[in-house]
């Protein structure tokens, strides 16, 4: 072994050689559990001890801010010989505010970790941007993101107001002019009520009297053309009955429409009409007024429109007032659902392009020439407000997430001199959960790159769960193409799951065709399998879930800590989460997503059930997205696989996987039986097991009705 200052005993040899290494561009590519945050810690205080190099030409790069502090924790921790920062950490009851200041403290206390540059992708552009940015942008910007920032560094200055209630606001907005409300309401009304792109079977299913096509003013008529009548009506502030029940003399029938300001009835004639002779004799008898329209008209809607104007609007009063104010409230009231997702669409669509870098013009122009109606129609809609809020941003001097690493590149293209401080500031550039980076921020790295720095990257491609924001697994996979000259380090030991946890991860990654074949081999020996619960429902589910956590913290004294439910969507937890409050258990539950380099010694993965509303969830499915970015099936697949894998590769020592009988996730399916213990059985409530007899104190057996010792009844307990 190379005699080094720095210890580097606990290491096992590839970490050793990583951290040794003089690469200038390295990637340690390793699997979970597998000492990668280590390694680069470890490389940081071996750059600086051994190497002598001084801190302040160190950037680490992380994604998240807790990976970040957990980064500083585990510095201060190396650092700190009295060992009072470790009880700091140690304290359950100090809050987190405390702990956040106590980091701070002892950050500036050591010098050498006060010097460093230890941030995610996004302070450091903010950091960036405020100091130097004065050119680029209002360097007194504020953040704007998905949430409200309650706390960090960041929420000083972040916006008031976030994403979501910018686009809505600026819905609204645009739905002043009337025209655009009732384009939207018709995009609404056709794609996301009627679904008139889904297959006919299904329109028939959700309406047998087969008035299938919604009106503007939500009335359910028989066909398109009918529609289109109804809805010109409505766009002209027309009245209408639709098919009112019309008796002359003896004879009662329902033309398809009566317009009483003009006291007029018209009957749409299409192929699949019946004859209307009869029925027009009728009308003449009855001295009423029925106006025809013919299928073919429709067929040009201006002509169309013109024989509207004729035969209705003509005999309306010559004072009839044909355009009445409308709000966007009254005529969306029943639809916030649909507002709503298509505001998130459109949000989706707005980041897809930052991170594409692609304009919004010319995305608008590939999106026009899209064969299919709805892709059209949602471009069109979407187009006017993505440019208001583009605007609106610059205005208020707002900068998203994506925005403030675009404006740091355009910095450093734009200022040539700043972008020189920086390169050589940061000699070592260490970038962990390098498998989650997208197009931006490898831009942004690349800019910071020259002959002589170190680009040291420690990742783990089957762990890349982020593509839906726009991360690109290629980077790491094909890190080589992509920074020439490369080195790579595999590392193999996975320290934190037992052997059969690890097993079943491994399986499972094998179905997964875009990856980098690696072998990873469990540290810790233990013949526990993997539980698979399949209940009957979910409450059986709970019922199980319940039974065994009170098992573990009684039988094994697990802690709140130890002990986490993972799940794909937030809302799989809520019955959950409702039980647990009943039962008084405390367990903390994240979205698999969150979960990211999280550990902990027991993990249930709930709602593991197949199709709609389970996992694998494939949700970025549409053909919206693909305009900006093709993603094929499989691909999404994997990355719900790769989800899958660092759900399950959380858990030290239990793990248990949650479906329901006749409805299991495909993903079960991929791990072999023999890391597994399957079951269905409801588990017996473990508190009969620990009752105890008020009389003579002894263990009461957990389907006796007496006490085997005192005969005390059990029911008198
Ligand atoms: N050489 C080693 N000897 C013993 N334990 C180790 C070694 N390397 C790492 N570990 C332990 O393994 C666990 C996982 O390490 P770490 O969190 O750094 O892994 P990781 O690869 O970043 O994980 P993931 O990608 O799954 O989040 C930690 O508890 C760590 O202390």
């Amino acid at each position: 072994m190379q005699e080094t200052k720095t210890d580097l005993s606990h290491l096992n040899d590839q970490q050793r050689e990583a951290v040794v290494s003089e690469a200038k561009r390295l990637l340690v590519l390793a699997g979970a559990g597998s000492g990668k945050t280590k390694t680069l810690l470890q490389k940081l205080i071996y750059l600086i001890e051994e190497k002598g190099v001084n801190p302040s030409n160190i950037l680490a790069i992380t994604f998240t801010k807790n990976a970040a502090n957990e980064m500083l924790d585990r510095l201060i921790l190396s650092a700190d010989e009295s060992g009072r920062y470790a009880e700091v950490l140690s304290d359950k009851r100090l809050p987190k505010k405390e702990k956040d200041k106590e980091r701070y403290y002892h950050t500036k206390e050591y010098k050498w970790i006060d010097k460093l540059t230890v941030r995610t992708f996004h302070s450091l552009c903010y950091f960036i941007l405020r100091n130097y940015g004065v050119l680029e942008f209002d360097n007194k910007f504020k953040i704007v993101g998905d949430t409200k920032a309650t706390d960090g560094e960041l929420s000083k200055y972040a916006a008031t107001e976030t994403s979501y209630e910018i686009i809505n606001k600026l819905l609204i907005e645009q739905c002043q002019s009337n025209e655009y409300l009732l384009n939207f309401k018709r995009y609404v009304l056709d794609y996301m009520i009627d679904k008139i792109h889904v297959e006919k079977s299904d329109k028939l299913r959700f309406h047998p009297e087969g008035k299938f096509y919604t009106t503007l003013n939500n009335t359910k008529v028989r066909s398109k053309s009918e529609q289109y009548i109804a809805d010109w009506l409505y766009r002209h502030s027309i009245k209408f009955e639709y098919e009112p029940e019309l008796a002359i003399s003896d004879f009662s029938f329902r033309p398809d429409f009566y317009i009483p300001e003009a006291n007029l009835y018209l009957e749409h004639v299409s192929a699949k009409s019946h004859p209307t002779e009869q029925k027009e004799w009728q009308f003449k008898k009855g001295n009423k007024l029925l106006v025809k329209t013919f299928e073919h008209q429709t067929n040009n809607s201006a002509l169309f429109n013109r024989h509207l104007d004729k035969v209705i609007k003509n005999r309306l009063p010559a004072n009839y007032h044909f355009t009445a104010a409308l709000s966007f409230e009254e005529e969306l009231k029943y639809y916030h659902k649909e507002v709503r997702d298509f505001l998130r669409q459109t949000m989706r669509v707005i980041d897809m392009m930052k991170v594409e870098n692609l304009e919004t013009s010319k995305v608008y122009q590939e999106a026009l020439k899209d064969p299919h109606e709805r892709v059209r129609d949602f471009y069109t809609l979407a187009k006017p407000l993505i440019d208001q809020v583009e605007a609106y941003y610059i205005n208020k001097s707002y900068l998203d997430f994506n925005d403030m690493i675009t404006r740091t590149i355009a910095l450093f293209k734009n200022q040539s001199e700043i972008l020189q401080k920086f390169k050589n500031q940061y000699q070592y550039i260490l970038v962990d959960e390098f498998q989650d980076v997208n197009n931006l921020q490898v831009e942004l790295i690349r800019y910071l790159l020259t002959e002589n720095n170190q680009l040291f990257c420690v990742g783990d491609d089957w762990q890349s769960i982020y593509g839906f924001r726009g991360s690109n697994v290629d980077y790491i996979v094909n890190f080589s193409e992509h920074f020439p000259d490369a080195e790579t380090i595999k590392m193999s030991i996975n320290y934190r799951s037992t052997q059969n946890i690890v097993g079943a991860s491994n399986e499972v990654i094998k179905h997964n065709q875009f990856k980098v074949d690696k072998e990873i081999e469990a540290f810790k020996k233990s013949d526990s399998r993997v539980y698979i619960y399949t209940g009957q429902n979910e409450n059986e589910n709970i019922d199980f879930a319940i039974n065994q956590v009170r098992r573990l913290q009684e039988e094994k004294g697990y802690s709140k800590e130890d002990i986490l439910f993972l799940y794909r969507r937030s809302k799989m937890y809520d019955p959950y989460f409702e039980r647990f409050k009943q039962e008084k258990l405390f367990v903390s539950g994240k979205t698999i997503h969150a979960s990211k380099g999280l550990e902990a010694k027991a993990v249930f993965i709930i709602g593991l059930t197949e199709g709609f509303g389970g996992f694998p969830d494939i949700w970025m499915e549409d053909r919206i997205y693909q305009v900006i970015k093709e993603s094929h099936h499989d691909f999404l697949m994997e990355e719900e696989r790769r989800l899958f894998y660092v759900a399950i590769t959380r858990a030290k020592d239990e793990l248990f996987l949650l479906s329901e009988r006749g409805n299991e996730s495909s993903f079960l399916k991929e791990i072999p039986e023999h890391f597994t213990y399957k079951t269905s059985v409801a588990f017996k409530p473990v508190v009969e097991k620990l009752l105890t007899c008020n009389h003579c104190d002894s263990t009461i057996e957990s389907d006796s009705q007496f006490c085997k010792y005192c005969g005390t009844k059990v029911s008198d307990i």
